[in-house]
């Protein structure tokens, strides 16, 4: 090839790739590379990722109707082609893939949602959901091109091509290795998946610590080298940022000026640093939570701006707080150095000193971090989600009011997770009945129940169970074919199971009738 015909090819693809940039989604947009950083990237075929742009294309416009209309798009995880089937058939308008039911069910190893099931599981998933939803439409396709006028107005249409959104959870591990993972994603036909900011392997359930994030720039790191993967591909996939901080009790590292205001330090002079103390717990037989507890009294956990208040005067405090009159993101270096000059008390700080066995940084979750995160996070990302642990309302209001003040257009997502108690959390019957109308509201169309499995099919298999110990195969008669032929519901040796586009395209694809001689 020829320098002139490289360069002509190169220049053919730059304009390709800003011409599409130019589209109405894609504007939306600001990317840290330019097109001629993904042209020189390129293949020099077209790849063609029909299933994943078009199912992005028509989710996407699910979202804009949507939210011009004020209404949910409802949904719940279904990690199992029969389930996504039957999620199909009520009318549903998308479908999830959750990480979590994934972890319990999809792989060899199960566990729970600690995110250390291999990476491709998730994507592996939704290549099987989406082959399936394909057969489906195929098989229905085939069934109506049979029938009479009459049938065909008799018999609703169901869509099985509901565009799957899946978790990706952090994206397991390095850019390129994230580039991996959107790349498979989008091979698999998935219409949008999320990535968060937790760091991989440190979620905790039960000892009392909660999740770790990774700082800022890790996440925004994450969120490019996805969309950079799309731009590769050419790919419509919709990327959304999950920001999962709201909660989290530690950060693994420092290294991010706009998390310094949030990360807590040691404040007593005479607590010694948490490791010394744990090592020396472990060693002594003494108990873990307790010991961690006993530590945390002493230490006097608070951030930097809470420890100047302390020792400060309120005037001199005042004065450390102009500080922030023309950014909030001051790194720890300016908050000390500006201390020093404002307040006549030394301010004790040591995050050092409060690191963790595994070396995090004592984190305050507010929902302030979140929303700075979530802003860092818009330009990149098509979609936003803030996780939450519990359904405060007023938290879920200021949130979207405040990313709605400057990205209004978008479609934000809501995680009904699966521990979440809205009575406790004050909601009324009545609220509960309106929660996805007034979510909508705020633009917040997504909304999804992950893990319906693990709580509703758990249900229904163990009274299921009960019922066929009892009574056998008279009570499955009883219960379930009598019902089922009633309801018409799908089943095997039904038109569902695909017998008759078995038999017709075997029938279509002999090649005796080319073969023989007569
Ligand atoms: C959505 C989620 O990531 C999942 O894996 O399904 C979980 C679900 C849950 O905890 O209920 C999550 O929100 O972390």
């Amino acid at each position: 090839m020829t320098v002139t015909t490289r360069d002509n090819r190169l220049q053919a693809e730059v304009e390709k790739i800003e011409n599409w940039w130019k589209s109405e989604k894609q504007s939306r947009l600001r990317r840290p590379y330019s097109a001629l950083d993904v042209a020189r990237m390129r293949n020099s075929i077209e790849l063609n990722h029909h299933v994943s742009s078009q199912q992005a294309t028509k989710l996407w416009k699910l979202f804009e109707d949507k939210i011009a209309k004020q209404e949910p798009l409802l949904t719940y995880g279904a990690v199992d082609p029969i389930l996504l089937s039957q999620l199909c058939k009520a009318g549903l308008e998308i479908g999830y893939v959750s990480g979590a039911v994934c972890g319990l069910s999809n792989v060899a190893e199960p566990s729970m949602d600690t995110a250390d099931y291999p990476w491709d599981t998730v994507p592996n998933t939704v290549q099987k959901l989406v082959n399936s939803q394909l057969w489906h439409d195929r098989r229905q396709n085939h069934l109506r091109s049979l029938m009479t006028p009459e049938e065909l107005a008799a018999t609703p249409e169901i869509d099985y091509l509901v565009p799957l959104i899946a978790d990706g959870d952090m994206g397991f591990g390095s850019t390129t290795g994230i580039m991996k993972l959107t790349k498979k994603f989008v091979e698999a036909g998935v219409a949008m998946f999320h990535l968060d900011d937790l760091a991989i392997g440190m979620k905790r359930f039960t000892i009392g610590e909660g999740r770790t994030v990774v700082p800022t720039c890790e996440y925004l790191k994450r969120l490019t080298a996805a969309r950079f993967q799309l731009d590769l591909m050419g790919a419509e996939t919709l990327l959304m940022g999950r920001a999962d901080s709201l909660h989290a009790e530690y950060i693994t590292s420092v290294i991010d000026p706009r998390d310094h205001g949030y990360v807590q330090g040691v404040t007593n002079p005479e607590c010694e640093p948490l490791l010394e103390t744990m090592v020396k717990a472990q060693r002594e037989g003494r108990d873990y939570r307790s010991t961690r507890k006993a530590w945390l009294e002493k230490a006097r956990l608070m951030t930097f701006d809470e420890a100047v208040e302390q020792v400060a005067t309120p005037e001199e405090y005042a004065e450390y707080m102009a500080l922030f009159k023309d950014s909030k993101f001051k790194s720890i270096t300016e908050r000390r150095a500006h201390a020093a000059k404002m307040v006549s008390k030394p301010v004790f700080f040591d995050w050092e000193a409060a690191r963790s066995t595994d070396g995090q940084y004592f984190f305050k979750h507010t929902l302030e971090h979140v929303i700075d995160r979530a802003i860092a996070a818009l330009p990149v990302t098509d979609t936003t989600w803030a996780r939450m642990d519990a359904p405060k309302w007023n938290e879920i209001v200021e949130f979207h009011e405040k990313l709605r003040a400057i990205d209004s257009r978008r479609a934000y997502g809501f995680g009904y997770i699966g521990n979440y108690d809205y009575y406790a959390a004050g909601f009324t019957e009545e609220q509960l009945k309106n929660l996805h109308w007034e979510l909508a509201k705020l633009g917040v169309v997504f909304q999804t129940q992950p893990i319906y499995a693990c709580q509703g099919l758990n249900m229904m298999s163990f009274e299921f169970g009960k019922m066929f110990k009892r009574e056998g195969i008279y009570g499955y008669d009883r219960d379930i074919i009598q019902f089922c032929k009633k309801n018409n519901t799908d089943g095997f040796e039904t038109s569902w199971c695909g017998a008759k586009l078995s038999d017709d395209q075997m029938f279509a694809a002999d090649s005796l009738d080319v073969t023989l001689p007569f």
